[in-house]
C-alpha cells in the first residue's frame, strides 16, 4: 500500500515508491514521480541519457522530457504559438470549426461528446479537438478550417509539426540505439518522413463541466495508438496508471512542469519492441471543474504498411491497428465493451480494481445497473 500523506519534502531522484499526493475529489491521489530526460543530452546521443530513456520505456512507458536547454527552446516557442492559435480557433463559431468535419480519423475537427468520457460507459468525452495531418502539411496543402487558414497560421502549424517530428525522431533513434538495434531493425526505418502515415498534431480544448454538463467529461482511459506521443499541457488533469509487479498501480496525476513535455510509448512502439516497452495507460479528468483546459499532442506513428504482432497475437499493419482502435474509441460503450479489452489498453495488464470511482459532482447521469464497463 502507498502512504497517503503529502510528502512534498521528499526528493525523488527517479522512480520512487513514495508518491507525493494531491487532493482531488476529497481524496489524496498520488502524483507519480518519473524520470526526467534532458533533450540536449539525447540529441548528442549521450550514452548515459540513451540508457536512461531506454530504461524509462522498458520499466515505465513514459518520462518527462526537459526542453529548457537551447536545443529544445525552439520547440517550446513553437508550442506557445500553437497555444495562441488554439485559443483563436476554439473561440470561432461551431460551423466554421466544423467546416470539413472529421475528414479522416487522424485529420479534422471533432466536437465535444464524440467518444467515451473519463468515467467509462455513461459518460461522453468533454473536449473538442482539431487534428492536422503531418503528411498534408509536408505536401503543402493541408485541409484546415478557415479560422486558422491564413499564411501566418499555416506557418505556425508547419513549424510546430516540424519541431515535434524532430524531437520524437531524436528520441526514437536513441531508443533504437539503447535497444542495440542496427540497420533495417532500427525504429526510424519504419518512420520515414516520405512514407504515408497517420502521424498527426492534435489540439484539444476541454470545456468546464459547468458548460458541458456532468455527463460530458474528460478523456477515457486508454493507451495511444502511436509509437511515441509528445504531450504538452500547463494544466493538471492528466492521470496515468504506472505498470506494477502484478498489473498496473493506481491512477495518479502527472504534474505539469515548466518547459517539459510528457512523452509516452504507444501501442505501435510497444509492439515493435516485441512487447518489451511498456505503453502508458492514461486518461484526463477535470481537475478544476471550472477551468478550460488546453493540451497539444503530437502522435508519431509508424508508416501505414509497417507490420507487427499486436496484443491479440495477430499480424497487422500500423494502419489496420490505427483504424480498428480508432473505431473502438468512438464506438458506443456497448460495442466497446464487446471489443477485446486489450485493444483499448494495447494489451497492458490492469489487475485489481483500484481505479477510482467518481464522486459527486462527477457521478455520471446514468444508473449503475445500465452502465456497461468499457
Ligand atoms: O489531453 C491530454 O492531456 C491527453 C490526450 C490524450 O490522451 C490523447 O489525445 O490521446
Ligand atoms: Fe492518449
Amino acid at each position: 500500500a502507498h502512504p497517503r500523506k503529502s510528502s512534498s519534502s521528499v526528493i525523488m531522484a527517479s522512480v520512487s515508491e513514495v508518491p507525493q499526493t494531491v487532493e482531488w475529489q476529497g481524496k489524496q491521489v498520488p502524483v507519480w514521480s518519473m524520470r526526467t530526460i534532458d533533450y540536449g543530452l539525447v540529441l548528442s546521443q549521450d550514452p548515459d541519457e540513451v540508457e536512461k530513456v531506454t530504461k524509462a520505456c522498458l520499466e515505465d512507458g513514459y518520462f518527462q522530457l526537459d526542453l529548457n536547454g537551447i536545443d529544445g527552446r525552439g520547440m517550446l516557442e513553437d508550442r506557445q504559438e500553437v497555444l495562441k492559435l488554439m485559443h483563436r480557433f476554439f473561440e470561432a463559431p461551431l460551423e466554421a470549426k466544423n467546416e470539413y468535419g472529421l475528414i479522416d480519423s487522424h485529420l479534422g475537427y471533432e466536437p465535444v461528446g464524440n467518444r467515451t468520457g473519463a468515467f467509462g460507459a455513461g459518460t461522453k468525452d468533454g473536449y473538442e479537438m482539431l487534428k492536422v495531418s503531418r503528411d498534408e502539411i509536408q505536401q503543402g496543402s493541408p485541409r484546415v478550417p478557415s479560422p486558422i487558414k491564413n499564411s501566418g497560421d499555416l506557418h505556425i502549424l508547419e513549424r510546430a509539426i516540424g519541431s515535434c517530428n524532430t524531437v520524437t525522431k531524436v528520441i526514437l533513434s536513441a531508443l533504437s540505439t539503447g535497444m542495440g538495434l542496427a540497420g533495417a531493425e532500427r525504429f526510424e526505418k519504419s518512420h520515414r518522413n516520405d512514407r504515408p502515415s497517420t502521424t498527426t498534431l492534435s489540439m484539444m480544448h476541454y470545456l468546464p463541466a459547468e458548460v458541458t454538463g456532468q455527463s460530458k467529461i474528460g478523456h477515457q482511459k486508454h493507451t495511444d495508438i502511436s509509437s511515441l506521443t509528445l504531450l504538452f499541457s500547463d494544466q493538471w488533469g492528466l492521470q496515468i496508471r504506472p505498470p506494477g509487479e502484478c498489473g498496473a498501480r493506481e491512477m495518479g496525476f502527472v504534474e505539469p512542469k515548466p518547459g517539459c513535455a510528457f512523452v509516452h510509448v504507444g501501442d505501435s512502439l510497444r509492439f515493435a519492441s516485441g512487447m518489451k516497452f511498456q505503453s502508458c495507460i492514461h486518461r484526463v479528468v477535470p481537475f478544476d471543474p471550472a477551468e478550460h483546459r488546453y493540451s497539444i499532442a503530437y502522435f508519431l506513428r509508424a508508416e501505414d504498411d509497417t507490420m507487427f504482432m499486436d496484443s491479440e497475437g495477430r499480424y497487422v499493419t500500423a494502419k489496420e491497428w490505427h483504424d480498428q482502435k480508432f473505431k473502438a474509441f468512438t464506438d458506443p460503450p456497448v460495442w466497446q465493451a464487446m471489443a477485446p479489452k486489450s485493444m483499448i489498453l494495447g494489451g497492458m495488464k490492469e489487475d485489481g480494481a483500484d481505479d477510482r470511482e467518481p464522486v459527486a459532482p462527477f457521478v455520471p447521469e446514468v444508473s449503475k445497473e445500465t452502465a456497461v464497463q468499457a
